[in-house]
């Protein structure tokens, strides 16, 4: 819902469709959205269990499925997830075959694959909402202690969305000035107090938002309407999602995770060759491992 908020109150729609498979809650949140369409552009919103009403749909948003308790992991949720994704994938690829799929559901990276590998989509079609979230986190924290914007601060997370995420301290930069060319130690262990907790500020973000108000919405939702922007006004925007990423930055592993993507109307047009330190390829790269061990075990 938070998704869909965002989506209608930047104005990219005229039609949203919601499939769900509450259907009594399905239907009271369709027409409570129908009863705001006054001060919305009236978008023609609908909603049911039957794919075929979505039937033709530029960009589909998969976030269905169970989601964290306090204190679970990501990770932990992904057997759950694929079961469902094996009943909705195929009916997205049918009723939309030419759709760009982005995939929210958790563990992101993991359900990004497998709704690749199950919509028989062209990976440029089929990515996720990835570490998006984790960079406005991270550029969050950096701009409150810096007392500037977060759009003023250039920072980017990459790797998989959650715990094993990769900070590329060595590219922050904020009015253009790296960050590194001040404090050539910001962000490590050993380099200056505060900044060395930013990282783990991040990847705590979710369990924190969980634990006091037992789900995260608002900054995901934010975060998708944003890519859902850059593709249908084919805005060719840099941002990190996920998708099909071997062969890039010495990734050997058959994974999905986040590098910085230029994402236009074919969804992702690019990824972008970031240029990494010596420590960050070798924590991608645990990442990309760490990713790619789930995926083996799993079962679909
Ligand atoms: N990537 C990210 O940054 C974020 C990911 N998430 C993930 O999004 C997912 C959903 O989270 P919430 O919206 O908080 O959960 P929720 O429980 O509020 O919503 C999940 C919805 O999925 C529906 N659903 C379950 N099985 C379905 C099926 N077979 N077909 C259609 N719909 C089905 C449920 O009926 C429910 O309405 C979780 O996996 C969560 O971890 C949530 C926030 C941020
Ligand atoms: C739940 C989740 O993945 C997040 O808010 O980062």
């Amino acid at each position: 819902m938070a998704c869909s908020m965002s989506i209608l109150l930047k104005n990219l729609a005229t039609d949203l469709t919601l499939i769900d498979v509450i259907e009594d809650k399905l239907k009271g949140e369709v027409l409570d959205l129908n009863h705001g369409n006054l001060f919305l552009s009236n978008v023609h919103i609908d909603g049911g269990k039957d794919y075929s009403l979505s039937s033709g749909s530029k960009i589909v948003v998969i976030t269905a499925g169970a989601r964290q308790q306090v204190g679970e992991s990501r990770l932990s949720l992904v057997q759950r997830n694929v079961n469902i994704f094996k009943h909705i994938v195929p009916k997205i690829a049918e009723h939309s075959p030419d759709a760009i799929i982005i995939v929210v559901s958790n563990p992101v990276d993991l359900m990004t694959y497998v709704a690749w590998k199950l919509s028989g989509f062209p990976r440029h079609r089929v990515l996720g909402s990835g570490t998006n979230l984790d960079s406005a986190r991270f550029r969050h924290i950096i701009a409150s202690r810096l007392s500037v914007s977060p759009s003023s601060i250039h920072a980017c997370i990459v790797g998989e969305h959650g715990d094993s995420s990769v900070p590329l301290w060595s590219s922050v930069s904020v009015s253009g000035r790296s960050l590194t060319s001040i404090e050539p130690k910001i962000g490590q262990p050993d380099g200056p107090k505060g900044w060395d907790t930013v990282h783990k500020q991040v990847v705590d973000g979710a369990y924190d938002v969980i634990r006091l108000k037992g789900y995260t919405n608002w900054a995901i939702g934010l975060s998708c309407a944003e890519m859902v922007e850059s593709i249908l006004k084919n805005k060719h925007r840099i941002m990190p999602v996920s998708c099909f990423v071997k062969g890039m930055v010495g990734i050997k592993d058959d994974v999905c995770l986040s590098l910085p993507c230029v994402l236009n109307a074919s969804g992702v047009n690019n990824i972008v060759q970031v240029n990494l330190n010596k420590s960050e390829k070798a924590a991608l790269n645990k990442s990309a491992t760490l990713i790619a061990k789930v995926q083996e075990d799993l079962k679909w």
